[in-house]
């Protein structure tokens, strides 16, 4: 089924990640990464995570996960190798419509997390619906290596020009088109010849 691909603002979520091992640590790196603080259940974590709880002063549950675990919480990430322990996670997170990510069952989980290319304010997702997760890691690498490193910076000044002219176009629609083709498309074009990173 298509997803309806979106980019959540996590700051204040109440996120929750089970498990402890490399495919946690990834995810709790993103929720991190969006201003959320996770909280983990795992009775064990790698040594990555527990830098990453130590220095952000994270809630770590050394235990299993039991029943009403996901109880308070808004998002939930079944991260553990264990699918059965995945499945009841799931099931709990579903009747009580939550968003639930299980990282063994695409097709049981409400939402994907993308891989991703970050040139702040600018993102690039790549999902293939849960299908070839590994096209998705080497997209982000393609176009990691590809995009220009600084081309981030180059939108303040397409995000000044946008504020300036919705200022002065106000409520005028006819205004605001003219204004975009004259001022905000040029910028745009430089910004798109700049793309590629050419100096390698
Ligand atoms: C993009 C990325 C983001 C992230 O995780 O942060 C991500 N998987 C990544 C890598 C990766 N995952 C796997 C491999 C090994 C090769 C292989 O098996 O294919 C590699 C490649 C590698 O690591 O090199 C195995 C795997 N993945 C899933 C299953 C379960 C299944 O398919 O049943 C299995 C089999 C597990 C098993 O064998 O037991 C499921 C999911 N993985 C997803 C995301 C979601 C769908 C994304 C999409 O729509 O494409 C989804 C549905 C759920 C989710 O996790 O959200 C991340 C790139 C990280 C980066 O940025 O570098
Ligand atoms: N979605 C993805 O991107 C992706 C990628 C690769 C692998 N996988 C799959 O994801 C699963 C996790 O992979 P991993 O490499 O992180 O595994 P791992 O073995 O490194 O870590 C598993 C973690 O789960 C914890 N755990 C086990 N049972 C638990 C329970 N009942 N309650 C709470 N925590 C429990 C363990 O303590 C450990 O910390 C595997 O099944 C793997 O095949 C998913």
């Amino acid at each position: 089924m298509n997803s309806y691909p979106v980019f959540l603002q996590l700051k204040d979520f109440r996120c929750l990640v089970v498990g402890g091992g490399t495919v946690a640590l990834r995810k709790v790196k993103g929720l991190l990464n969006a201003g959320a603080l996770p909280q983990i259940i795992a009775p064990k974590v790698n040594a990555e995570l527990l830098l990453l709880i130590e220095m952000n002063n994270l809630i770590w549950v050394r235990r299993k996960f039991e029943t009403n675990d996901t109880k308070g919480f808004q998002l939930i990430i079944a991260a553990t190798n264990d699918k059965e322990t995945n499945a009841a996670i799931r099931l709990e997170a579903s009747v009580a419509h939550l968003l639930v990510n299980d990282v063994t069952d695409p097709e049981g989980s409400n939402f994907h997390v993308p891989a991703l290319v970050s040139r702040p304010p600018l993102t690039l997702a790549f999902g293939t619906s849960g299908e070839v997760p590994y096209l998705s890691r080497k997209l982000k690498e393609f176009f990691e290596d590809t995009l220009h490193p600084e081309l981030g910076d180059g939108i303040e000044r397409l995000k000044q020009c946008r504020i300036s002219i919705i200022e002065r176009a106000g409520n005028d629609m006819k205004l605001k088109e003219q204004l975009i083709s004259s001022e905000l498309n040029p910028l745009v074009d430089e910004f798109l010849c700049r793309l590629m990173n050419d100096e390698k």
